[in-house]
This record gives structure tokens, sequence and C-alpha cells, in this order.
């Protein structure tokens, strides 16, 4: 644990899972009314160290350590016990099988690439690049619509290639690539040495979540006028038209509204990030078992 989160801690207490038969560390964030602020409180489950982990008739005990997290991060999503321990449990299945390749997340802008890649990272124990911060660093640019204004869109798409080159040569990363990586088919030869999944999310949805964030920092929105909502709307369109078979090629696709409709309600905006990347997980594992029986036949029968 980092030292600084350990010096914010501001209070400690036990809870006794007997649901829990196997070693987790996770991370639940809920909210909290402090003041006048709302706050949410993020909470880092892990195990007790050895020396005063307890153990009560087949239940572990967990030590959970609370910290609070000002609102301004907008990744403060919700997350129940139950979602976190499942997302500990498909994750151990998902590891031998994945056998230590990088898992690359496609998909429109807004999709939740950064968000639930960085949940994935965490669980895999894997590292999370964001390509476009890639791109930014080796550019020496400090944001995507800075290199679109200052050079070109073909300039950044060439420097997109080299970043998901240089990556493509490492294991053991979840990659959240920007939402047009897909259309240049040189991208996919790198992205496929790992596993790809395209985040599938309506387009009211995702317009929706950018204009509540604003539309500034993704220049491919930002030239339509209009409220925030209408343009982002407009223009996704757009892009989904020319870009959807493209998302396709995916290995894996996380569907929002079938989770959605899996969980009874059909909307996807009570979905939460640490749903969606069980759903991820679990659509990973089906891709490399198949993966894995086509190989087997094909030994076989060679
Ligand atoms: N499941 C979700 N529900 C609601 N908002 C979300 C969800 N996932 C991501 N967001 C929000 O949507 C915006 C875009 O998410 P982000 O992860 O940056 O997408 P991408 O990397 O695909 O562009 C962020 O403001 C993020 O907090
Ligand atoms: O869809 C696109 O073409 C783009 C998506 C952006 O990334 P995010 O998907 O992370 O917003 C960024 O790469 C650039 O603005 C272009």
């Amino acid at each position: 644990m980092e030292a600084a989160s350990a010096l914010s801690y501001q209070s400690c207490s036990w809870i006794e899972s007997d649901r829990c038969r196997r070693i987790f560390k996770g991370d639940l964030r809920f909210p909290q009314r402090l003041g006048d602020d709302r706050l949410l409180q993020r909470v880092n489950l892990r195990l007790s160290q050895p020396a005063s982990a307890s153990y009560c008739s087949g239940s572990f005990r967990f030590k959970i350590a609370c910290c609070r997290n000002k609102k301004e991060d907008s990744e403060n999503f919700i997350s129940g016990v139950d979602e976190v321990l499942i997302l500990k449990r498909k994750s151990e299945d998902v590891i031998p099988y994945l056998n230590e390749r990088c898992i690359y997340l496609v998909g429109m802008m807004g999709s939740g690439k950064t968000t639930v890649g960085k949940i994935l990272s965490e669980v895999l124990g894997y590292s999370f690049f964001d390509s476009d911060k890639l791109v930014e660093q080796a550019v020496g640019m400090y944001s995507v619509a800075q290199i679109f204004k200052e050079h070109s869109e073909g300039f950044f798409r060439d420097n997109e290639t080299k970043a998901l080159i240089d990556l493509s040569l490492n294991r053991r990363l979840v990659v959240a690539t920007g939402g047009g990586a897909v259309i240049r088919p040189i991208n996919w030869r790198y992205m496929k040495r790992g596993i790809t999944v395209w985040l599938d999310v309506p387009l009211e949805a995702l317009a929706r979540r950018i204009a509540a964030v604003g539309t500034e920092s993704r220049p491919l929105l930002n030239k339509v006028p209009g409220d925030p909502y209408t343009k982002a709307l407009i223009r996704l369109s757009t892009l989904f038209k020319e870009r959807g078979d493209a998302y396709g090629n995916a290995d894996a696709r996380v569907c929002l509204q079938h989770i959605a409709s899996k969980q009874g309600h059909g909307d996807v905006s009570a979905l939460t990030p640490t749903a969606i990347a069980i759903e991820a997980l679990t659509n990973i594992e089906s891709f490399l078992k198949k993966d894995a029986a086509v190989e087997r036949l094909t030994y076989f029968n060679s």
C-alpha cells in the first residue's frame, strides 16, 4: 500500500466474510455525506498481515482501511462487496488462460476504456497504459486536442500506431486504446498479439457521459455546433457508422445493454464499472477457452 494513502486513513474496522474462501484484495467505494460536501470514501479491502489474521469457522477476517477521496475524481463509482468478490474470483479463473497476454480495450470515446481498464489491471496484477497518454508523451504535448490542433489527425494516428507497436512488445498490460485506433488495419496486427475487447455502449449513454465532462478534450466532437449532449450524439452517430464493423473485429464484446438486461432493468447508466469489468473477464474467458479448444483439435488432427 502506498505511504500517502496509508497516511490518509481516517478509521479502521473489521468485517467477517463467510462467503469468501479465497484470499483477496479488493477496492470498494461507497458514498458518505460529510458536512455540505458529498464525498466518497474509498475502502481498500485487503487480507490483514498473517500475524494478525484470524480464521473463524472457515471464514476469513479482513481488515478494512478507509481513506477519503474528493468527489472531483469522476472515477468514483459505487460497487457492492459482492461485485468486488465476483470480480476477484473471475480474475483468478481467467489468469491461467490469459498466460500473461495483454488486454486491449477498444470502443468509442467515453465507453469506459480507461475506467474499466484500470479495474482490470488492478485485479489481474497487470500494468495499465492509455495509448493517448503515450502519444502525448512521445510528441511532447499536453493533450490529444493540442496534437490535432498543432499537427493533424494523420500525425496523431501515425504516433498512435507507433505507440501500439511498442506496447505489443510487452506482456501483462491492460491498454485503453483511443476510440479511433480500430480504423487502421495495421493497428489490429499489433493489438491481436493480445486479447482485444470491445466495450459496446449505446450512443445516448456515451453522449450523456461526454456531455457531463465537456467535449474540449475530444477534438473530433468539438467542431459540431449545439449543446454538449446533442453535438456529442450527432458526431458519435456518424463515427459509429464508419467504425461499427471495425469494433466487431475484437475477440470479445462487452455489450452494456446485454448486461443491463441480464440484471433485469435495461438501464445501462445503472451499471457500475466493476460489473462491466466482470462481464469483460467472463467474455475473455469464453474466448480463450474456445481458442484453447480449437488449438487442441488442431493438434490432435495434425
Ligand atoms: N460505467 C460507467 N457509468 C457511468 N459513467 C462512466 C462509466 N464508465 C466510465 N464513465 C465515465 O465516462 C467518462 C468516460 O470514461 P473513460 O473511462 O474516460 O472512457 P474512455 O477511456 O473510453 O474514453 C468518464 O467521465 C467516466 O467517469
Ligand atoms: O475516437 C477517436 O477517434 C478518438 C478518441 C480519443 O480517445 P478516447 O476514446 O480515449 O476518448 C482520442 O484518441 C482522440 O480524440 C480520437
